[in-house]
């Protein structure tokens, strides 16, 4: 069910009511009218219920967007509230998300599609596939894990199955791939099936050789969608997560690969998943995920 935005959530410190220069996002926010970019929120942790994990991603999208209010307004934003599940199975609500996220796609600049568990990225293809009919889409995931998982029904944990399942086409790029956070049989899916990725490991920096796999896979498609998992990012930084990761990657890796994503001009959606505000501290997960998608959005 879509629910219109919570104007309330919107608010922070007031330094001036009249000069611009003074401004921060909550004092230029829009609510249901075009904007630069869009938000939409998927205010749900079926997905994360489903996939055996920890419970609390449904608030989501609310702690972000009270991070996100407070900040300089220097992004043209409009809230389209979220959606939230109250169908009986995960994938109607996934098609209701995809089919209000298409149509933000295609009125926006770039549209944020704000989680909610990591079945937000299925709902995301469903919209990208929507709008980019023709156009080749590479998909780009910075998380732990693959997802890859096989189910009847989607999870949190099989997003990026169904779409290599759906289009024999499609290729998929992960990096922040965890040894300790994937089974083997999750490996050798990625190994059989158009997958490539790279290790946390291997991201202690973006070293030249990832910026330049990261451009030759933009390069071979038309469409991006990026998609981030915050479960990527160090406990230490990120413990507001379901499946929070040790020896995770940095923040200021995760800034540096979305930028080279988005400068490809290439993505009209990010979607950001896992934050669970009930495991946050001092909202510090919801804090980072509001600061990527505000470097992300400029
Ligand atoms: N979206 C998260 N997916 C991970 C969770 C792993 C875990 O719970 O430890 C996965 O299914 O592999
Ligand atoms: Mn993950
Ligand atoms: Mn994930």
């Amino acid at each position: 069910m879509h629910q219109e935005a919570d104007q309330t959530l919107w608010t922070g410190r007031l330094d001036s009511e009249d000069v611009p220069a003074h401004f921060r996002q909550f004092q230029t926010v829009k609510f249901s009218r075009q904007a630069d970019v869009a938000w939409l929120g998927y205010a749900i942790d079926e997905g994360v219920r489903l996939n055996k994990g920890r419970m609390g991603a449904a608030a989501g999208p609310d702690a972000i967007r009270r991070a996100f209010a407070g900040l300089p307004a220097r992004v043209d934003v409009s809230d389209y509230g979220n959606v939230v599940h109250d169908h009986d199975t995960l994938i109607e609500t996934q098609r209701e998300y995809a089919e209000i996220a298409a149509g933000l796609m295609k009125d926006s600049r770039l549209t944020l599609l704000v989680g909610g568990g990591h079945d937000i990225a299925y709902a995301q293809y469903m919209a990208m596939k929507q709008v980019y009919k023709k156009q080749k889409i590479g998909v780009i995931n910075i998380d732990a894990h693959f997802d890859n998982r096989e189910e009847v029904s989607p999870t949190s944990g099989t997003s990026f199955r169904y779409m290599l399942e759906e289009d024999d086409a499609l290729r998929y790029f992960v990096l922040g791939i965890q040894e300790a956070g994937n089974t083997q049989a999750l490996f050798d899916y990625a190994a059989a099936n158009r997958t490539s990725y790279v290790l946390a490991d291997h991201l202690e920096h973006v070293s030249e050789d990832v910026e330049r796999q990261l451009h030759e896979f933009i390069r071979a498609h038309d469409v991006i969608l990026f998609t981030i998992c915050m479960d990527v990012i160090d406990s230490a930084y990120a413990p507001g997560v379901s499946a929070s990761a040790v020896f995770g990657l940095t923040p200021q890796v995760v800034a540096r690969l979305s930028q080279i994503v988005m400068q490809s001009g290439k993505v009209p959606s990010v979607s950001i998943a896992e934050v669970n505000p009930a495991y946050d501290a001092d909202n510090r997960t919801a804090k980072l995920a509001a600061h990527l998608l505000y470097r992300i959005a400029q």
